[in-house]
């Protein structure tokens, strides 16, 4: 139960409803327990009148019905009870789950990007469905359930005992034992299900990759290699989920067998306690009911052990993810007024997953308005340096200043907020591309939206789909093409209109006469504005302030256009090629 504890609180916001649920539940159990009270005194009555005690039939008939009339009332009211009992307790866990998910999300949102390398989605989603779901079982169904199986236990007891001392004391023989077998069950319950909890995750993580790299699975036919790797996984999972079953299995008919045994030693204590004159024919009539309404409650003890044990494991899972403390934290309370002055001075960077070093020793400045190119092979560490300025990660050593001022001392909001970053792989939501456009800045007018398309050169192209800027992208709509992700993407960064603005290689899928048509339009709007322009291609390279070029994660050269062309060197000569390539098109 110590990790449960981190749910408390939530049961302390709810704690009127929680209050009243129990209050409920309390009542609604007397009320159950009127019905065995009549029918016992319902026989008595028939057993005085068959001895002889009470002559008067009609009086008998009224007696019965008036325990009748009480037994309904009796029902009715516990059903109206069991409602509201249901309407506040269930409700509080919906509310729970729904906070506990919300707590998730958040803490998700604010973890940095190794988290992210560090764990699969599917388990990411898994603490945030299963795990949530078998915690929101322990705050609403097994309080509810345990509520009401000490409440039914603690009157039923009082109620039996004040009749019949002795055989209260005989019925109850079996529940010691009960107990015990009920604590060593769940133990090996707890195990098995966190087991199954694991493979869960196993199999959400699996099946997930699966959809994600589907086209892969496809064009390479490995559609018989990944259903049997599926086949494999589900197999051991329902071994795992199997053997959870079998332990419950178990339980069940063991509860059985022992309230069973209870009822016998009502019948047969109580059968010769009659014969003694001890007890009335209705007592032992109520025993036998007292007994059987146990049932459940008793048997409920065994599976809301296991919920709890569950529920246990969940949050375990979960609380280690809400126990992780963001890598990148903002440092600063006060705003930071982000002008774009950006220095690199002596940057390393290390990934600490691959132990790869992306940079080395990297110094370069650009002023805020500026535009910087950045040129260099397949994994010279371009990205990385887009990464850092938008301190996805923190640098390893030398100093990363913006306007001057150490970049973790910078308002980590507003520096998000002054960046309009063009990923590689542009990533598009499952929206309309209006929204999608919209993402950065959402008071955007559609004016703004059209324009930023316009600019960014899709605009035909979007009005090219029957339901133009509401066309539904993604699982749920149409694919892009690559250049057109691209294009909505640059759309998206440049409607925010940011003081910073960052372009990682994402023109690569667009021909170059349309790339031309951008980054003159880009020329424009990025008059005032820092920008860094990753890529491949000298064109998009050849009008910036300043340029570097990487290799390895050193800066080779650094330059301009003009400067670097009468150098010999990696820019000129990808310049050359790229000229004859060109004239040889
Ligand atoms: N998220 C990451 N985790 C671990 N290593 C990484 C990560 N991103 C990049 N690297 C490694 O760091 C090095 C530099 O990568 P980076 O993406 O910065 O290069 P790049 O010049 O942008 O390459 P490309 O032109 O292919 O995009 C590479 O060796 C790469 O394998």
């Amino acid at each position: 139960m110590k990790e449960l504890k981190h749910i408390n609180k939530y049961f302390l916001k709810y704690k009127r409803k929680v209050i009243i649920g129990i209050l409920i539940t309390i009542v609604s159990k007397i009320f159950l327990l009127f019905t065995p009270e009549l029918i016992g005194s319902s026989i008595d009555v028939i057993d005085s009148f068959r001895k002889g005690i009470i002559t008067d039939v009609e009086v008998v008939k009224q007696e019965l019905l008036i325990n009748i009339i009480y037994i309904i009332g009796a029902a009715l009211i516990t059903g109206v009870l069991t409602f509201f009992m249901r309407q506040t307790i269930i409700n509080v866990s919906r509310y729970i789950e729904f906070d506990l998910k919300n707590e998730i999300y958040q803490q998700y949102q604010r973890l940095s990007l190794n988290f992210y390398k560090k764990n699969r989605t599917g388990d990411l989603m898994n603490r945030i469905s299963e795990d949530v779901n078998s915690v929101r079982m322990y705050a609403g169904p097994a309080i509810m359930y345990s509520i009401n199986t000490v409440t039914l236990f603690i009157i039923a007891i009082f109620f039996m005992y004040r009749q019949a001392p002795e055989l209260t004391l005989y019925t109850i023989i079996p529940l010691p034992i009960l107990s015990v077998i009920i604590y060593k069950l769940s133990k090996i319950i707890h195990k098995r299900s966190t087991i199954v909890q694991q493979y869960l995750s196993k199999l959400s993580s699996f099946t997930q990759e699966t959809f994600s790299g589907i086209a892969i699975i496809k064009s390479y036919g490995m559609e018989r290699q990944s259903a049997l790797s599926f086949d494999k996984l589900a197999s051991e999972s329902r071994e795992k989920q199997l053997d959870l079953v079998r332990i419950n299995a178990f339980f069940y008919p063991m509860m059985i067998l022992l309230i069973g045994l209870s009822n016998l030693i009502v019948i047969y204590v109580g059968g010769l306690q009659y014969m003694a004159g001890e007890i009335s024919l209705g007592v032992i009539t109520k025993f036998i009911i007292y007994v059987n309404m146990l049932t459940w409650p008793v048997a409920t003890v065994g599976w809301v052990t296991s919920i709890v044990q569950q529920a246990e494991a969940s949050q375990q899972r979960i609380n280690e993810f809400l126990k992780i403390s963001p890598e990148i934290k903002n440092n600063v309370s006060h705003h930071s007024h982000i002008k774009g002055d950006i220095v690199f001075k002596n940057v390393s960077f290390t990934y600490d997953d691959t132990n790869i070093q992306a940079l080395k020793d990297v110094s370069f400045s650009v002023k805020g308005g500026e535009t910087l190119a950045v040129i260099g092979k397949t994994g010279s560490g371009k990205s990385t340096i887009l990464d850092l300025i938008g301190r996805l990660y923190d640098i390893e050593a030398g100093a990363l200043l913006i306007d001057g001022i150490p970049i973790d001392q910078v308002n980590l909001v507003d520096l998000r907020d002054v960046i309009g970053y063009v990923p590689q792989e542009a990533f598009l939501f499952s929206d309309s591309i209006n929204n999608n456009i919209k993402f950065g800045k959402e008071d955007a007018t559609n004016e703004q939206v059209i324009q930023a398309a316009k600019n960014a050169q899709v605009h035909k192209n979007i009005m090219g789909f029957t339901k133009g800027y509401e066309t539904v992208l993604g699982e749920r709509g149409i694919t892009l093409s690559g250049g057109q992700k691209q294009r909505v993407s640059i759309a998206r960064a440049i409607i925010k209109e940011p003081q910073i603005l960052l372009f990682d290689d994402c023109l690569s899928a667009v021909d170059t006469e349309t790339e031309e048509k951008i980054l003159n339009n880009l020329k424009k709007l990025t008059v005032g504005k820092t920008t860094i322009i990753v890529s491949h291609r000298i064109s998009a390279a050849k009008n910036a302030d300043k340029i570097i070029i990487l290799d390895d994660g050193r800066i080779k050269q650094a330059g301009t256009h003009e400067t670097l062309l009468n150098t010999e060197g990696y820019y000129k000569n990808l310049y050359l090629k790229q000229l004859s390539e060109s004239e040889n098109s």
